[in-house]
C-alpha cells in the first residue's frame, strides 16, 4: 500500500520535497565554516566574471565549477554526519570514509582554481 502511494504525484509530497531540500543548504550554510567560504568565493568569481566580461563558455565552467564546490561540500557534510551518526569512537574505517570525502573536495577544488587561472590569468595580463 505504502509503495503504491509513492508513485502517485502529489504537490504536497513535492513541497515538502523542496521544504527539505532548502532546509538542507540552510543547514549547511549555518553550520559549516567551508561551505561559507565557498559562497564568498563564488560571490568574487562572479564579480569577476562581469568585470572581465568572460564568454558564454566560459561562464559555464565557472557556473560548474561553483555548483560543483557547493554540492560536494554537502555531499562531504552529509557523509561526515552519517559517519558519526554511526559511531563517535575511532575506527579506521570511519577515517578512511571522511578522509576519501573530504579527497574529492580537495581534488574538484584543485581543479576549480585550475579552471579560474586559464579563464582569469589571460584576461587580469591583457
Ligand atoms: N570516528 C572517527 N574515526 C576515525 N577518524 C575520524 C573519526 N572522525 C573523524 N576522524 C578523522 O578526523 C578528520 C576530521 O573529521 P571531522 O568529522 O572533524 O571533519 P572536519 O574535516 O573537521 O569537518 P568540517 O568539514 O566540518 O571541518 C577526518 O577526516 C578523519 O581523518
Amino acid at each position: 500500500m505504502a509503495s503504491k502511494d509513492k508513485g502517485v504525484f502529489s504537490l504536497h509530497r513535492l513541497a515538502q520535497a523542496f521544504k527539505c531540500a532548502f532546509q538542507g543548504i540552510a543547514h549547511v550554510y549555518l553550520h559549516e565554516k567551508n561551505f561559507r567560504f565557498h559562497t564568498a568565493a563564488a560571490i568574487v568569481v562572479t564579480g569577476c566574471g562581469f568585470i572581465f566580461q568572460i564568454s558564454k563558455v566560459e561562464w559555464m565552467f565557472v557556473l560548474f565549477c561553483i555548483f560543483g564546490m557547493f554540492v560536494l561540500e554537502m555531499i562531504n557534510s552529509a557523509l561526515e554526519r552519517t559517519v558519526d551518526l554511526i559511531t563517535d569512537e575511532y575506527r579506521k574505517l570511519a577515517k578512511q570514509a571522511k578522509d576519501l570525502a573530504a579527497g574529492a573536495v580537495l581534488m574538484f577544488a584543485i581543479l576549480t582554481v585550475l579552471i579560474g587561472l586559464i579563464i582569469f590569468l589571460p584576461k587580469i595580463f591583457d
